[in-house]
């Protein structure tokens, strides 16, 4: 493979492959080919008839902006600061479940991405490697844990307990995944990530779910992870238990209604990520991008608001950050990155999306976030 050097401006040079694929329908087709088909349908699909993606998508279409020139642009500065940290880059590493799906080396591999590239990096409760693990690979580098809630929530107290200790920075509690969504294309073949045993990681050495699975509670792992794994009982009212139990920042991922964002606030949540899970859960609901604004309105800066779903290209990126979300999480794209080639193929994602972002920004006349976040836009009503 040719490679060239890219000097960012954040003044670390990266190595781009150059027949590696650089547009999202391109990444999506060369992992098409890589990965077996139910993985790659597992990851590529969503919930239902899939309107909930295509809402996404119509979302970003609708939205074009209007630059303003003139304004010196030969320096852009892209940094944002979370919690109190600053970082290079606008973009957080979306949790992802299971990645041995992709790539042998999971999650490891990810995160030996992100962390070079230093880009912040949630892991799911459903890893394949385990929080520790992970954690050992990049202790320094700013690590959130995504968490799943479990049925018995020792075991969610436990994994909090232990994403604590081993220097995790925040608690990104999902919360749109009552039940796993209806996804047909998994269940057109009978596809059952979970049965493959890749979602293991955090459960193997829990000591609360070892004890469970001793006491017989459950068969096996795999049986006690689907035992566990729903949160439909899942309230407000443990909102409160969860923050007591952590001094860490608790984030809510899944927010779309500004009804849920101001009961988050009046519940001393301390970040929101607004997100759809990609149109992977429920079908037939709101573009994220479209539920943003109003989200951001009601916020108005107390907390960061975070945004995923649907963002596969700079040009995306550069217009969830001008409607006011302060980080974008990328998913997909990442995962593709990874069953193609790897950690490289991870960074090589990252890299062109940043890229794009940084081209995008120069071309629109902002240099810097604040300037970012005053672009004008327009929404058209689009059909697609
Ligand atoms: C294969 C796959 C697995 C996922 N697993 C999780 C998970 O374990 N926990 C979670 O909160 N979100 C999970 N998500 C959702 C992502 O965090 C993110 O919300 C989503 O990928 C955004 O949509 P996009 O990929 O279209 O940008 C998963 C997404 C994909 C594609
Ligand atoms: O597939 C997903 O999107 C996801 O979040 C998930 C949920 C349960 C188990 C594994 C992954």
């Amino acid at each position: 493979m040719k490679t060239m050097t890219i000097q960012s401006k954040d003044k670390e040079p990266h190595e781009i492959k150059q027949d590696f694929p650089v547009n999202f329908d391109n990444l999506e087709a060369k992992a098409k080919e890589i990965l077996p088909l139910g993985n790659f349908e597992y990851i590529r699909g969503g919930a239902g008839q899939e309107q909930t993606m295509r809402n996404n998508r119509i979302a970003f279409e609708s939205y074009a902006f209007i630059p303003q020139l003139l304004n010196d642009t030969s320096s852009i500065d892209t940094s944002i600061s979370l919690f109190g940290i600053s970082f290079p880059k606008p973009f957080i590493f979306a949790p992802v479940g299971m990645n041995m799906l992709e790539h042998p080396d999971g999650e490891l591999a990810v995160i030996r991405a992100a962390s070079k590239l230093n880009i912040p990096y949630a892991l799911s409760t459903v890893s394949s490697y385990s929080l520790e693990e992970v954690a050992e690979v990049a202790p320094d580098h700013t690590k959130f844990f995504q968490l799943y809630w479990s049925k018995e929530e020792e075991i969610s107290f436990s994994m909090i307990s232990r994403a604590e200790a081993a220097g995790y920075r925040a608690i990104v509690l999902t919360i749109d995944t009552t039940v796993s969504g209806w996804r047909t294309g998994d269940l057109k073949i009978n596809f059952s990530p979970l049965s493959q045993g890749f979602a293991k990681g955090n459960y193997v050495n829990d000591p609360i779910f070892r004890k469970n699975l001793l006491n017989g509670s459950y068969e096996n792992y795999i049986d006690g992870i689907l035992k566990n794994i729903d949160h439909a009982h899942l309230t407000w009212a443990h909102i409160e238990k969860i923050k007591k139990h952590t001094k860490l920042p608790v984030l809510l991922k899944g927010i779309l209604h500004p009804n849920d964002a101001v009961k988050a606030l009046e519940s001393g949540i301390d970040g929101l990520i607004v997100s759809n899970h990609g149109g992977r859960q429920l079908d037939g609901v709101i573009g994220s991008l479209d539920a943003l604004p109003n989200i951001t309105k009601v916020v108005n800066g107390r907390v960061p608001v975070l945004f995923d779903s649907g963002v596969y290209s700079g040009v995306d990126a550069f217009k969830a950050l001008a409607l006011g979300a302060d980080a974008v999480c990328i998913g997909r794209p990442y995962v593709y990155g990874l069953a193609i080639a790897g950690e490289q193929g991870v960074q090589n994602v990252m890299m062109n999306l940043y890229n794009e972002l940084v081209t995008t920004m120069t071309l629109a006349g902002t240099s810097s976030m604040e300037e970012l976040k005053k672009v004008e836009l327009v929404k058209r009503n689009n059909q697609m």
